[in-house]
């Protein structure tokens, strides 16, 4: 592809020629963005503020634009440049008429308002990631910086419209992939792939599916999606608010400095559990079967009929006595209120709330009949009256949505009346507590029934909805929990991310038409991502030796990276030297640059733990942060998805499927735990492996690097 490259190694060329003028370009942008620091820190608002809360409100906004300003030493302001054949059209231009733009991860400007550097969410952006040698997209040159530590080294151009010039990999591309992981997760800005682009800039009114293999790049494209949308429609979103939901704390925190690094400092981040527990806390487990039952949408509709067994008929009218005067409304005007309030399908809070206005209109429609000329505040006075009050207690009763769910879940008769013909006797017996508990507040509740008492919640009253939500590992959720994800963007759109073949609950996803369903958005998009930038070829096409058994009919991921010799299997001659050769494996893995993850099945880490400590190693948790100093993780399997690591030394494979309730979550699992390495991934074992894998034979077994 490059017709022309300067690496730092070119010295010759590096401290001549284009690259002079593009580092100048670089002191002026830096120049430029802190002159636009320094005209925001000069500005004086005592002339502009009213009171203090004005200048307070205004102070923070001016405070948040510096820091959205600041000039990072290790984020260099572009990493891009386009060279249009023709001017850009003005409309489509963030500062048009100019033929060459540098795209960056902010605007700058310089003192007339000229950009010196474009936001790579602009439009006139775009090409830089979409335009090809079929489709240049008006784009003569494209060209990619790379830096060594803040400096700028190298740059790489295309000729887009030369038909002499062929196609190669992109080197700085290349190098990104490669760069060691050490330290939290990193944005893609400079590196994002045209169908990644595609997904990044969908419309905010569509919800989104991708389905892709292990590090295809699925958290990546949600998180740039949302920076993409902040910037396309930031009024709206700064309103209704947006959303990122992760599968536990550890991951949340992987991902959490990707959105700052974009400059969007205010897009939350929580975990399915955190949504639903505003009402009870989580003191309790399920067994899996009972969590299956409670996690399936067939518990929405007992909930709805539970709920509304509630409302009864009234059997007598409302008597309310106003002065020396009683007015009645009688039980037939009553039960037609009712009736009509059900019809409706509004909130049952609601209607709960309608119903003794319904009353007191009625009161004062016989008022007028009469000859008074009674006026608002009499029919709120009226709705007000003991006698309303008590005839809607009896009729349509306020519902507490935690003690709804603990009456379904402790009385066998309350359950059997309103699960009949949804639940089989069985699944009832499953989903009752064994020992009912007596409260609310004493109950231990789980974490799928906090997701029914959010559920009830809503058909309480309506939830508020978001402009945004991204869902990642979303193949996790129940139909239940994509029903409160759901509620938690009606109005809004969506984003989700997942794999079907990293799927470990027992209610994992089977089908992207199904969890989308659940979710309120059908009309979704589902978009395939193919193309793996973490795993290296042979260690990807080792997992996917699982891939039959786990997903059948999922393609495997087609890794853009050859890396020979990043796969070893070796066998270890008895358990008991199991821990020793363990504890080698993650020595070899020190002596190269980057992160280290030991991933071992859950019930083998305090072993693993304790021979770590014996050989003089300190080890981090997921979730803690890598650092030059302290690269090793000790990770148990059920926290693994999502993370990577630069070096990953698998324990005992057997273990892992064998903590999992069946084979084909435990495969599932080890699947997961396979496919983390970015370069090289040593796999021991003093079990037999698991046979899917051994399918390759020995010829297979000699490319893995068996030992
Ligand atoms: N276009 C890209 N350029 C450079 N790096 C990329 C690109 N796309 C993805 N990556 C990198 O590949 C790795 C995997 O990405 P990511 O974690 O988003 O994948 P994933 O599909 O969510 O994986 P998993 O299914 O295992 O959770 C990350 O280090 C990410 O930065």
């Amino acid at each position: 592809m490059p017709a022309h490259e300067e690496t730092s190694e070119d010295t010759s060329e590096a401290t001549s020629g284009p690259l002079d003028g593009e580092r100048a370009h670089l002191a002026g942008s830096r120049a430029a963005l802190r002159a636009m620091r320094e005209d925001v820190q000069a500005l004086d608002i005592r002339d502009v503020t009213a009171n203090w809360v004005n200048a307070a409100v205004l102070q923070a906004q001016i405070d948040d634009r510096i820091k959205a300003l600041a000039d990072l030493s290790h984020t260099p302001l572009f990493f891009g440049r386009l060279d249009y054949r023709h001017p850009v059209g003005a409309r489509e231009a963030e500062g048009s008429g100019g033929e060459q733009f540098y795209i960056g991860r902010r605007h700058v400007h310089d003192a007339h308002g000229d950009p010196m550097v474009i936001d790579w969410r602009a439009p006139v952006s775009q090409p830089f990631y979409q335009a090809s040698r079929n489709n240049p997209l008006d784009v003569d040159r494209r060209r990619r910086f790379g830096y060594t530590g803040g400096e700028l080294t190298a740059y790489e151009d295309e000729h887009l419209t030369d038909p002499a010039e062929t196609e190669r990999t992109s080197k700085l591309l290349q190098a990104e992939i490669e760069r060691p992981r050490v330290g939290p997760m990193r944005d893609i800005v400079a590196t994002i792939q045209p169908e990644q682009d595609e997904i990044v800039r969908s419309d905010l009114g569509g919800t989104v599916c991708v389905q892709g293999g292990p590090g295809t790049g699925k958290t990546a494209v949600g998180l740039h999606r949302v920076a993409y949308l902040l910037y396309a429609h930031r009024e709206r979103l700064a309103r209704t608010g947006t959303l990122v939901i992760g599968p536990n704390r550890s991951f949340l925190h992987y991902i959490e400095q990707v959105l700052p690094a974009l400059g969007e400092l205010e897009v939350k981040q929580a975990t399915v559990e955190d949504l639903v527990t505003a009402q009870v806390e989580v003191r309790g487990t399920d067994e899996a079967a009972a969590a299956v039952i409670k996690g399936d949408a067939r518990m929405a509709e007992v909930l709805r009929r539970a709920l509304r067994s509630h409302v009864t008929l009234p059997t007598e009218g409302v008597v309310v006595v106003r002065g020396s005067r009683r007015w009645r409304v009688p039980a037939y005007e009553i039960e037609e209120m009712v009736v009509e309030l059900l019809a409706r399908d509004m909130r049952y809070g609601a209607a709960h709330e309608a119903l003794p206005q319904r009353i007191a209109h009625s009161v004062l429609v016989r008022m007028e009949e009469a000859g008074e000329a009674p006026d608002d505040r009499v029919q709120n006075a009226v709705a007000r009256t003991p006698a309303v009050k008590a005839a809607v207690k009896a009729v349509w009763p306020a519902v507490d949505p935690a003690k709804l769910v603990l009456r379904l879940l402790a009385d066998p008769g309350f359950l059997a009346a309103h699960a009949e013909g949804i639940l089989t006797d069985d699944e009832q017996k499953r989903i009752l507590m064994a020992r009912p508990a007596r409260s609310v507040k004493s109950a231990k509740w789980s974490a799928a029934d906090a997701v029914l008492i959010d559920e009830a919640g809503d058909l309480v009253a309506r939830t508020p909805s978001l402009g945004h939500v991204v869902i990642d590992e979303a193949q996790d959720l129940s139909p239940m929990q994509y029903r409160a994800v759901g509620r938690r963007c009606s109005t809004g759109s969506a984003t989700v991310l997942g794999d079907l073949a990293q799927g470990t609950t027992p209610w994992s996803t089977e089908s992207w038409a199904q969890a989308l369903f659940h979710l309120g958005k059908a009309d979704a998009v589902v978009e395939e991502l193919t193309a793996g930038f973490r795993v290296p070829r042979e260690v990807i096409a080792y997992a996917s030796r699982l891939l039959p058994a786990i997903s059948p009919g999922l393609a495997p991921v087609e890794s853009v990276r050859e890396a020979p010799g990043s796969l070893a299997v070796r066998e270890v001659a008895g358990a008991d030297a199991l821990d020793g050769a363990v504890v080698a494996a993650c020595e070899e893995s020190l002596a190269h640059e980057g992160s280290i993850g030991l991933i071992a099945a859950d019930a083998r880490v305090p072993a693993l733990a304790d021979a770590l400590t014996a050989a003089g190693h300190t080890y981090l948790s997921p979730g803690e942060e890598t650092t030059a100093a302290s690269r090793l993780t000790l990770v148990p399997a059920s926290l693994a998805k999502g993370l990577e690591y630069d070096y990953v030394v698998l324990d005992e494979p057997a273990a892992v499927v064998d903590g999992e309730p069946d084979e084909r979550t435990g495969l599932r699992r080890l699947y997961v735990a396979l496919t983390r390495a970015v370069s090289g991934l040593v796999v021991l074992h003093a079990a037999p492996l698991p046979e899917q894998l051994g399918r390759g034979g020995d010829a297979d077994r000699a490319r893995a690097g068996d030992q």
